[in-house]
């Protein structure tokens, strides 16, 4: 593509030398638009989760100009009918004026609450497409870590929003928030009376909240995000193994043109989305649950979906309490070990996982290319174990709803959750290493006999068969059949028709190969060049 050149004498062309002369910028800004990105629609991820927060920053502050946030007691003289005359705190009044009183002020809210779920589903699905696919392995474990934080950093952004409209419903996440302090051994009523500034629910902490979500809570995400966003392009993108692609380069599109108008186009739509969500489907509808009161907590209450797995947990924990039989005797409370210290734990393993691993495998190297989930299975029925324990506590975290919904016993339910979750996860591990097998043999199948065409041929002798269409010509240096990535076979074929094997697979005996289409790890030969960034646009000069 021929590029018009700015003409230095023009206006323009001064205005770019005068800003360059003082600033310096055309060199990184150089660098910049030139970075090459690799494409793949799991790379979108990422994107959501960064657009998301983009919307859920813009629709804040929006709120928070008509957002009160004091617990001093109002009569509520506002346009809501069944409320007129009643007392409640003046956050409540004013999150109740937003949703009807403010112009666009519902659809503000309902789009602010939209988008804090879909940032965290985007969190989530993203970490997941990152653990699966092997991409926190070295050099990416520091972009791994500061992603562990920024899941819970938003899972306090999303807690703390949603206790600031001081309803029925946040005030019974609060006086949940102050019972897990409170269960914490030594400190906890030092802790808890910290934070409320004396006894629940106080005087202060919604005020306290507002800070902590406006103001703390946005600008640690925003480092965290810079942060985070800064080691990817300063590492350069993983990509999927492919024809030309190595670990040493970095196939893709430059960042200016296409990628970026790419991306805004990919802002708008998600942008589009949130706002036709915050249009069309309600969203906590405060005005139903009432101001919050201790003694009213109403069946059914349930927190937003990423905080749901704790409060499976604590439902599903026995009352054990534990005494310690020191001076008048000590108690540990049961809320302590599923809201305390499972947290703890799963940011501790979670967070080590990339250095757990690579200890195992004794895989010290540097990897740019991702792994299908396949070719890893321990890792992929690592994963499947732990999304299957999540899923069993956010299930049990509405296992009242359930109970209701299906007729059956509340307890039957409880005990069903406790089964399950020690049931569940190791089945989920065995099921999943067995498919990942299968879809391996299916892939060896495919390399000695080529793809299945559904063709089938009479012989001569009257038997038949089928036809298989060999694969296209490549390295036969011994790897490159192993190190095979889905790209030689037909999609249609790669992805339903690995559906019969795997199936297949989960039956049949199949023993993991000696040498499985894994790059086996091997300790650093030498240290890897710097990766060569490829892309059919030209630089820029
Ligand atoms: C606010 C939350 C987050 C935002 C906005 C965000 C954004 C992004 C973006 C835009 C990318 C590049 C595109 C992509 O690969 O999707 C990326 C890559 C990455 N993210 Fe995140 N992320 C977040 C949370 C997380 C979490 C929770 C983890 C893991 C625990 C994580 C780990 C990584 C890693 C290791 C990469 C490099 C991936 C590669 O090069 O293949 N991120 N992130
Ligand atoms: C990751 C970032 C954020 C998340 C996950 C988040 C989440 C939430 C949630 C779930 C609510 C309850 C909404 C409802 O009433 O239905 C809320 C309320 C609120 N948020 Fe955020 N928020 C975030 C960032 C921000 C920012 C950056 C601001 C302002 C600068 C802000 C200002 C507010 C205000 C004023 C309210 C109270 C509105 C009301 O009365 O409903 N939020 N937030």
């Amino acid at each position: 593509m021929k590029r018009r050149k700015l003409d230095m004498a023009s206006v323009p062309g001064k205005a770019a030398v005068g800003v360059d002369d003082r600033f310096g910028v055309s060199t990184p800004l150089r660098k910049l638009l030139n970075k090459v990105f690799p494409d793949h629609w799991s790379f979108l991820l990422g994107e959501i989760a960064l657009f998301s927060f983009v919307v859920l920053l813009l629709t804040g502050v929006f709120l928070t100009f008509f957002y009160e946030p004091a617990m001093t007691e109002v009569v509520y003289n506002g346009s809501y009918a069944p409320l007129r005359g009643t007392p409640m705190s003046a956050a409540y009044a004013s999150s109740l004026d937003i949703s009807f009183d403010v112009r666009g002020g519902l659809i503000m809210r309902q789009m602010h609450h939209w988008s804090a779920l879909l940032f965290m589903a985007a969190i989530v699905v993203h970490m997941l497409r990152v653990f699966f696919t092997g991409a926190f392995r070295k050099p990416r474990e520091t972009n791994w870590i500061i992603g562990s934080l920024l899941f819970w950093v938003g899972f306090l952004a999303g807690f703390t929003g949603y206790s600031l409209p001081d309803d029925g419903l946040s005030g019974t996440g609060l006086r949940i928030a102050s019972g897990i302090m409170l269960s914490i051994p030594v400190i906890g009523s030092w802790v808890t009376s910290s934070i409320f500034g004396g006894e629940f629910p106080g005087e202060i902490i919604i005020s306290r909240f507002f800070i902590a979500h406006v103001l703390l809570i946005p600008g640690l995400l925003v480092a965290l995000i810079s942060a985070h966003l800064g080691l990817v392009f300063k590492q350069k993108h993983t990509q999927w193994p492919g024809p030309g692609r190595t670990n040493d380069n970095v196939v893709g599109e430059r960042m200016f043109p296409r990628y970026a108008l790419k991306q805004g186009g990919f802002f708008m739509v998600v942008f589009g989305v949130i706002a036709l969500m915050g249009g069309l489907f309600q969203i906590n509808p405060i005005w139903y649950f009432g101001p919050y009161e201790a003694w009213v907590v109403s069946a059914a209450s349930q927190p937003d979906w990423y905080v749901m797995f704790l409060d499976g947990s604590t439902r599903l924990m026995p009352a054990w309490e534990i005494n310690i039989p020191i001076g008048d005797g000590y108690v540990i409370p049961p809320l302590f070990w599923p809201t305390v210290v499972l947290p703890g734990v799963l940011v501790g393993l979670s967070t080590l996982y990339p250095f757990v691993e690579a200890r195992r495998l004794k895989d010290y190297r540097s990897h740019n290319l991702l792994q299908r989930p396949r070719d890893v299975p321990e890792r992929t029925a690592i994963g499947a174990m732990a999304v299957a324990f999540y899923i069993v506590l956010t299930l049990s975290g509405g296992n009242d709803v359930i109970a209701d919904k299906f007729h059956i016993s509340l307890n039957a339910m409880t005990w069903a959750g406790r089964i399950g979750l020690l049931v569940i996860p190791p089945l989920a591990y065995y099921v999943t290493y067995r498919i990942c097998l299968g879809l391996q043999q299916h892939d060896r199948e495919v390399l000695a006999h080529g793809v299945e065409t559904g063709i089938i041929r009479r012989l001569p002798d009257g038997r038949f068969e089928e036809v298989h269409q060999p694969l296209a010509a490549g390295g036969h240096d011994g790897h490159a059949e192993l190190e095979y990535a889905g790209w030689v076979v037909p999609k249609k074929m790669n992805r339903l028709g690995a559906l019969g094997p795997a199936i297949r697979g989960f039956f049949y005996p199949i023993e993991k190969p000696a040498e499985a289409p894994v790059s086996p790890g091997h300790p650093p030969v030498e240290p890897l060049p710097e990766r060569k960034e490829i892309s059919s646009g030209e630089p820029r000069r």
